[in-house]
């Protein structure tokens, strides 16, 4: 296992939302998390990336105890995070997104841009045209392509994505799609994917995890199940 979480707990002030959570991803393997609104999977992708607390229980990952690790420390150790909302650094422009975070990582000032793996523009081609552009005057597909092309340059070993396509124009989502396939088959990415639509998380992930009430309360293969087996516990 890449990414082992083993009674994972969390909790905003009193009120406890993620309740004794195991599970696990394999190596070159992609996971879909699911649920309705609210049940938690925000909340398990920010404690995995470190950017919330774990209030109890372990997480590994490549075999070592990350427990206690902040979110830095996570992301040098190869999680990779785009998290709901993108959040790209509005005041910097495409290119400076892209240094200024292997830069923190790599714990040095500056990044040049030929440090950027060519696979992120090749398959984000939109990047190197605007790269001058201020991020915050992107649109919300443009915004979504840097930051999955942020977290790539630092060449992650686990990709958590949250609602990669929420909120995103529709035929843009198809092109964010594509390149979340391209990132599976050709860079050979493990990823942890949260994700509402059924038919894609069915098409790009091997197994899924239903969230109800911040438990995981239902796992399988989607190559052995039908999405429709499991929509009525993800459908309002
Ligand atoms: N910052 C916060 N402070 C207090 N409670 C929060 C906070 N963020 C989330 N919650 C609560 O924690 C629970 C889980 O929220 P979370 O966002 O993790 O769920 P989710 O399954 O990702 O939902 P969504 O798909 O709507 O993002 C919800 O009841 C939510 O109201």
């Amino acid at each position: 296992m890449l990414l082992e979480l083993e009674s994972a707990c969390a909790a905003y002030g009193q009120s406890q939302v993620l309740w004794n959570v195991d599970m696990g991803v394999t190596q070159g393997d992609a996971v879909a998390l699911i649920g309705r609104n609210g049940v938690g999977k925000t909340t398990l992708l920010n404690t995995i990336a470190g950017v919330q607390k774990l209030t109890g229980g372990r997480l590994r990952f490549g075999g070592d105890d990350l427990t206690s690790t902040p979110a830095h420390g996570r992301a040098r150790a190869g999680i990779g995070f785009v998290p709901q909302g993108r959040h790209v650094f509005p005041h910097l422009s495409v290119m400076e997104n892209l240094t200024v975070g292997l830069a923190a990582l790599a714990g040095r000032k500056a990044v040049k841009e030929s440090g950027i793996a060519s696979h992120i523009f090749d398959l984000f081609p939109k990047l190197t045209q605007i790269r001058n552009r201020k991020a915050g005057l992107l649109s919300g597909g443009e915004q979504q392509q840097l930051a999955i092309g942020r977290a790539l340059a630092g060449q992650p070993r686990l990709l958590l994505l949250d609602e990669p396509t929420e909120g995103i124009q529709p035929n843009v989502v198809q092109q964010i799609e594509a390149a979340l396939r391209r990132i599976r088959t050709e860079l050979g990415m493990t990823i942890l994917i949260v994700e509402q639509y059924l038919d894609f998380a069915w098409s790009f992930a091997e197994s899924y995890h239903v969230m109800q009430r911040g438990q995981i309360i239902r796992s399988g293969s989607t190559q052995t199940e039908s999405a429709d087996e499991i929509s009525h516990l993800v459908n309002i």
